[in-house]
């Protein structure tokens, strides 16, 4: 059970249909810097108060926000809702929440997690993302499965999330934080890629961008060097960690530092060059660090059950040339996916549940019809107010 303070669903008080809501204290005004009073709820359109909502448990908690399941109290249905964290924000909703929202607005795709709307707490200090539920997350299936899974199991999986990288790389989106718990599945089997709070549109030629980005054991080797113009690239790397991962079952390159990391990196693949890497030594984080030399690549040994195609797929992977590395759809046409074991039916997919959803229901009174306030203009005034990386 978690303590009131927490419990904002509880917490908000039912607001009264009759009275006119004026909410204040939370927009600043563009011009004058001051508080902006939102006026009444019918000039303004769509977005519910988060009291519609039952809390029912709590799911996960991340860096960025607490995740709860609970119920659309319109129309029972679960649901997934993400309070976007705002402990170190003095004006305004913090930049990690604004890009999940702008993005996610922009997917819908089977394999991406869908954003169905924004709610907002009582006095809109308070932001909810409410999105489809999913029953698990790869990282706690994992963690429950009493061996690694099958490779037709593997193939089901990383063809779901290769359709998601295509879809967000053909519109420019880099997730910048693929990992196993950023992957969820539905009880059907279905995985769907989920938060982009880092996610954030590039362009071609890419422009800087900050390399301190993706949970350090996915992080490509040119943002552990510091490269600050990256692309999609980087998220194919994490996906070939990922793909790693659930081939043996845990963790393939666990460092626990940016050395540590490229050490890692260098005993898998043998050291980059200049001559396979144009452009590897004027990386700017080059300078802070030895690299071994180790000049063998070790995948056949590390991934000794898998078969040429797998082991091409993966070679290609973690090419560190980020320019040259497999794209998705390049993935997507890779004689992996076609050798036998063929990827199974979603739905044979194995399933733990019960780790994340035990039924605590606390059942609160349904609230009257809600006061309603856009997105749209919640974000038109929250966006030119944050600078975007
Ligand atoms: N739609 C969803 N359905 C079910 N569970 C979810 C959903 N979205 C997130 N979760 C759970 O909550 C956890 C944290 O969510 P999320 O990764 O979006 O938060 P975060 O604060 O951005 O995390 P991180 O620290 O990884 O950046 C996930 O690992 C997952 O277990």
């Amino acid at each position: 059970m978690s303590s009131r303070k927490s419990n904002e669903l509880e917490a908000n008080p039912a607001p009264d249909p009759q009275a006119p809501i004026t909410r204040k204290g939370f927009l600043m005004s563009l011009n004058t810097g001051q508080p902006l009073a939102i006026p009444d709820c019918n000039v303004y359109g769509s977005c519910r108060p988060v009291a519609e909502f039952e809390k029912l448990n709590r799911v996960g908690e991340g860096s960025y926000g607490i995740v709860y399941r609970a119920r659309d109290t319109r129309n029972n249905e679960i649901v997934a809702l993400k309070k976007v964290r705002m402990d170190q924000e003095k004006d305004g909703l913090p930049v990690s929440g604004l890009r999940e929202i702008m993005i996610l607005k922009q997917c819908k795709h089977e394999n991406i997690v869908q954003l169905r709307e924004v709610v907002v707490g009582k006095s809109l200090d308070s932001i909810f993302l409410v999105m489809d539920f999913c029953e698990q997350d790869l990282a706690s299936v994992l963690d429950n499965m009493p061996q690694p899974f099958t490779e037709s199991e593997v193939k089901c999986i990383t063809l779901q999330v290769l359709r998601a990288l295509k879809y967000m790389h053909a519109r420019y989106i880099i997730h910048r934080d693929l990992k196993v718990s950023n992957l969820l599945m539905t009880d059907k089997g279905c995985i769907k890629v989920a938060d982009f709070g880092l996610a954030r549109l590039y362009c071609n030629p890419p422009k800087p961008m900050t390399p301190q980005m993706v949970t350090l054991w996915y992080r490509a080797p040119e943002l552990l060097l510091g490269s600050r113009t990256y692309t999609a690239a980087v998220d194919m790397w994490a996906f070939g960690c990922i793909l790693g991962e659930l081939l043996i079952g845990k963790p393939l390159l666990p460092g626990n530092s940016e050395i540590a990391q490229l050490d890692l990196i260098i005993e898998l693949l043998g050291a980059p060059s200049k001559s396979i890497w144009p452009g590897f030594t004027e990386l700017p984080a080059l300078q802070n660090f030895t690299l071994s030399q180790q000049p063998y690549n070790n995948l056949k040994s590390k991934f000794q059950a898998l078969r040429p195609a797998g082991r091409g797929l993966l070679n290609l992977l973690f090419i560190y040339n980020p320019s040259t590395r497999a794209t998705a759809e390049e993935c997507l046409n890779s004689k992996y996916f076609v050798e036998p074991p063929q990827a199974c039916d979603p739905r044979m997919m194995p399933t733990f549940p019960q780790h994340r959803n035990s039924l605590t229901t606390n059942a609160q009174p349904q609230p009257p019809p809600p006061a309603e306030i856009p997105i749209s203009d919640l974000l038109n005034v929250f966006i030119k107010r944050q600078r975007l990386d």
